[in-house]
């Protein structure tokens, strides 16, 4: 049982001077002014720094299998690295084997994650139609807890869904009061591209980003605005990168669809020339998708997250060491594709965003938590300082410093996309569900704290005839 005290608590909507107590149940119970200690309280002295909601990374590939190989960080290591950062909740994703079931796949995600220092939540992917998906999608929804499903565009041969099965499962989602996500880019013109480059001789890593240009994904979150607009059902777009596609969900938003774009920090700092470096190693390590950018996307992703049209930052956090990277040395299509960043997503976002003056510190707690918790239904246990919430709290040093490094990171994986940024905002003492688990370096992560988070389904009307 804690006592919050002297700290000036900051939330979506207010900033204000409170204490917080947070009791037996891992709940808030009280907040206001000059409490008292109740009996048995520990207190917190937070006196200079900011009280805020913990972060909500609403997209990270805990020990994903992908391309042959899979992510180092479990959800045990990269839930505690998230900790270490100021994130008290994760959505992962379940990704069906093939051959597997929808329902199978998110048993098996249940026992994996049941090691998690940290809440968690599943979107699941779909990733074919058929009618044991239209089956097991209802039982997700109404048995497990499950209130959104993920879609990739991309990744042909592999994850990738084809537009009639996209449609199909935008219709039963809607049906059943779920929501769609969506990793827009064009698989096939990928593919194409790919094998263009690789029959050119191009095979390192400078050519991923020619595989996947800027228009690729333009075209693709344009197509799953139209498709879901034909359903009148909303549609959440992931990793957003590019000038296309915020202009496209700005548009969209402007016509009245409700549609919501995540970005990822990583892309509001690094550029495309990422990929020239000399060291093969060096640049592998920035292979993602969608890829880093020509500098002018940033602008536009930086004012979609300042005019509200970008709603929530993520980390896609998904981590492959040297030897897992290595697999595409003499073919840029086989490096396994994604970064690390969980740990890091908040300070990168306090320091490029609120210490430059981009971002208030509002903006800041609904960009990381709030609006997350909002759009995939969790708000008001997650995402808020209020009575009942669940006690997941940051306290926040607005003008702490730390560099950033794999010599000293949590995230179990070789590396750091930041190595050598100091950043300026930092998580001083990380409590979740009422515990104090980071404590100004000292991790106190519990293997299996994390409790699974049953996500209600959204009681919405289609905003058009279907
Ligand atoms: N993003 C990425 O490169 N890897 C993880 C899978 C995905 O989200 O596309
Ligand atoms: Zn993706
Ligand atoms: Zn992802």
């Amino acid at each position: 049982m804690l006592h919050i005290r002297g700290g000036t608590v900051v939330t979506a909507e207010r900033t204000l001077r409170a204490d917080i107590l947070c009791d037996e149940a891992g709940l808030i119970a009280q907040i206001g002014p000059d409490l008292e200690t109740p009996a048995g309280y520990e207190v917190v002295e937070a006196g200079g720094l900011l009280v805020m909601p913990g972060g909500i990374d609403p997209h990270t590939h805990m020990e994903m299998p992908f391309m042959g190989t899979i992510a180092t960080d479990d959800f045990y290591t990269g839930t505690a690295a998230g900790l270490a950062g100021g994130t008290t909740s994760i959505l992962d994703f379940v990704i069906p084997g093939a051959g597997r079931t929808l329902l199978d796949s998110w048993r098996a995600w249940r026992d994996k994650a049941d090691k998690a220092a940290a809440d968690y939540g599943f979107h699941v992917a779909i990733t074919h139609w058929d009618d044991q998906v239209h089956q097991d999608m209802e039982t997700l929804v109404t048995s497990c807890g499950v209130n959104s499903f993920k879609h990739f565009m991309a990744y042909k041969n592999a994850l990738m869904v084809e537009d009639e099965a996209f449609l199909h499962s935008m219709r039963r989602a809607g049906e059943l009061g779920a929501i769609c996500t969506v990793h827009a880019e064009n698989g096939d013109a990928v593919a194409y591209l790919q094998k263009d480059l690789l029959a050119q001789g191009r095979t390192g890593p400078e050519a991923h980003p020619l595989s996947r240009p800027p228009s690729v994904e333009g075209e693709a979150t344009q197509r799953a605005i139209t498709l879901a607009g034909l359903l009148g059902v909303p549609i959440y777009v992931v990793h957003v990168s590019t000038e296309e596609a915020t202009n496209a969900i700005a548009q969209a938003r402007m016509n009245g669809q409700e549609v919501y774009g995540e970005v990822l920090p990583q892309h509001l700092v690094f550029d495309d020339q990422v990929y020239t470096a000399s060291d093969w190693l060096k640049a592998a390590r920035y292979v993602m998708s969608p890829p880093f950018r020509p500098a002018h996307h940033q602008k536009a992703l930086w004012g979609g997250l300042m005019s509200g049209q970008l709603h929530t930052t993520a980390t896609d956090h998904c981590c492959f060491c040297k030897e897992q990277k290595e697999a595409g040395l003499n073919d840029f299509t086989r490096i396994p594709n994604g970064t690390p960043g969980i740990e890091d997503r908040m300070s990168v976002l306090w320091h490029h965003g609120v210490a430059t003056g981009k971002l208030t510190p509002e903006q800041f707690v609904a960009l990381t938590s709030t609006n997350t918790a909002r759009i995939f239904n969790m708000y008001p246990r997650k995402g808020a300082l209020a009575v009942g919430a669940d006690a997941d709290i940051v306290l926040w040093d607005p003008t702490g410093t730390r560099t950033i490094s794999a010599a000293t990171h949590h995230q179990n994986v070789d590396y750091n996309i930041y190595e050598g940024m100091t950043v300026t905002g930092i998580a001083r003492k990380t409590i979740s569900n009422g515990k104090v688990v980071w404590d100004n370096g000292d991790l106190r992560a519990v293997r299996g704290a994390g409790r699974y988070l049953e996500r209600p389904t959204y009681k919405r009307q289609p905003r058009y005839p279907l």
